[in-house]
């Protein structure tokens, strides 16, 4: 189709969505934030009339003192049938399942009609991880975050993720892309699409999900796994990745990425070696050898994350709530140091980083998304 024809057609689907959205109390801005294989993300704001009406948009909202929510449109009417009947309504009760918690994105409501799903999300106004990775990056002339702030940001992703797990969640899609930051520098865990029911504890997934630089090797090797344990393989991944600016094992081929995986993380100098001895206790190649939530929690390099200055609750992992800095099972929250958490407006342009080796988003930190179907033959596919 020429292009013209097709501005003209994305125009009226962006018309017909602004009167669809209005219908169900919100007023969807032209400002796109984000889009995925079938949906689109715009911002959009909540009116009065529906935060009346809707008590979950309404008492957040209130504590946010705005009114500003994402939509993620789902075209279901061009996305594969098996997406709009297996993996949005998953990624939906999901998001439900999972419905309250700090650092986790919400989701406050969702309409459709036979063309298109609406969710309406809370706002992470201050893009992914790996942007911010990226964008600090660049600032500090040096690949990575501090480790102070690798620290605060990965309680709050263990917090999350300790969340998902007792909420009966595997998300089997974590990495920096996945993990949002809000205007408060607050990690709100994002994109469900891939999440599933861990079911009975110990209980086997068999699909392939997520992106093979996070996928852990159980995985790659097809073998049956434990969502959780998989879960924590990605979140080593993803500390190596905050803190050093890099991925730690960078193939596109699975079997070639087990090749890496067996050789182990190399590490550069100035990483402290309790950092490494925690990444490398994350990157097991034997799921049952991994550390646990819990032992994440306590381990020795993270625990001065428990007197950081940040929002968030680990009260759900057994063991923590009675670390210094807890009180009532909550960690003791005060106002994210502006000075520290997020120096750099989002900057999509932002520069990688100008190191040799360096995955920036040009380099490579940006991993594609992988299921069964891109194994084989890297194709467009997301479902599995
Ligand atoms: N709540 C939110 N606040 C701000 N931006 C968001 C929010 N949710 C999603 N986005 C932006 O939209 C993009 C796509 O959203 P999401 O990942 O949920 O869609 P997806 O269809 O699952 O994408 P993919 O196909 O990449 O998995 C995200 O990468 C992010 O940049």
């Amino acid at each position: 189709m020429k292009a013209a024809g097709r501005q003209k057609l994305d125009q009226r689907a962006f018309l017909e969505q602004v009167h669809e959205c209005r219908d169900n109390g919100y007023l969807l801005s032209p400002r796109k934030i984000g889009s995925g294989a079938f949906s689109k993300v715009y911002l959009a704001c909540a009116t009065q009339e529906r935060m009346r009406h809707n008590s979950k948009l309404a008492s957040d909202l209130q504590g946010k003192r705005h009114t500003m929510v994402a939509i993620k449109t789902v075209s279901t009417a061009e996305a594969p049938v098996e997406f709009s009947r297996k993996f949005l309504p998953r990624e939906i009760s999901s998001l439900n399942a999972t419905y309250k918690h700090l650092n986790v994105v919400q989701l406050y409501e969702t309409f459709a009609n036979s063309r298109r799903t609406y969710l309406v999300l809370e706002l992470a106004a201050r893009g992914d991880l790996l942007e911010h990775i990226n964008t600090v990056s660049a600032h500090r002339h040096c690949p990575g975050l501090e480790e102070e702030e690798a620290r605060r940001l990965l309680w709050q992703l263990v917090s999350a993720v300790a969340h998902c797990h007792n909420s009966g969640i595997v998300h089997r899609d974590l990495k920096c892309e996945n993990i949002l930051l809000d205007d408060r520098g607050c990690l709100k865990l994002s994109d469900f699409g891939f999440a599933n029911r861990s079911g009975l504890k110990n209980s086997l997934l068999s699909t392939f999900c997520g992106s093979v630089a996070y996928t852990a090797p159980e995985i790659l090797m097809s073998k049956k796994y434990n969502g959780e344990q998989a879960d924590l393989w990605s979140l080593g991944v993803i500390l190596y990745a905050m803190v050093t600016g890099r991925l730690p094992f960078k193939e596109c081929q699975p079997h070639r990425m087990l090749y890496l995986i067996r050789r182990g993380p190399t590490f550069w100098p100035g990483l402290s070696p309790e950092c490494q001895d925690l990444i490398r206790g994350l990157l097991q190649l034997r799921p049952r050898a991994r550390l646990g939530l819990q032992q994440v929690a306590t381990h020795h390099w993270m625990l001065p994350a428990a007197h950081a200055p940040f929002c968030s609750t680990l009260s759900t992992i057994p063991g923590v709530a009675g670390l210094p800095g807890w009180a009532d099972g909550r960690l003791l929250s005060t106002p994210p140091d502006p000075s520290t958490v997020i120096r750099c407006r989002k900057t999509r342009e932002a520069p990688a980083p100008n190191v040799p080796g360096q995955c920036g988003a040009q380099r490579g930190l940006r991993s594609p998304k992988v299921t069964p179907a891109t194994v084989a033959t890297p194709a467009t596919g997301h479902l599995s």
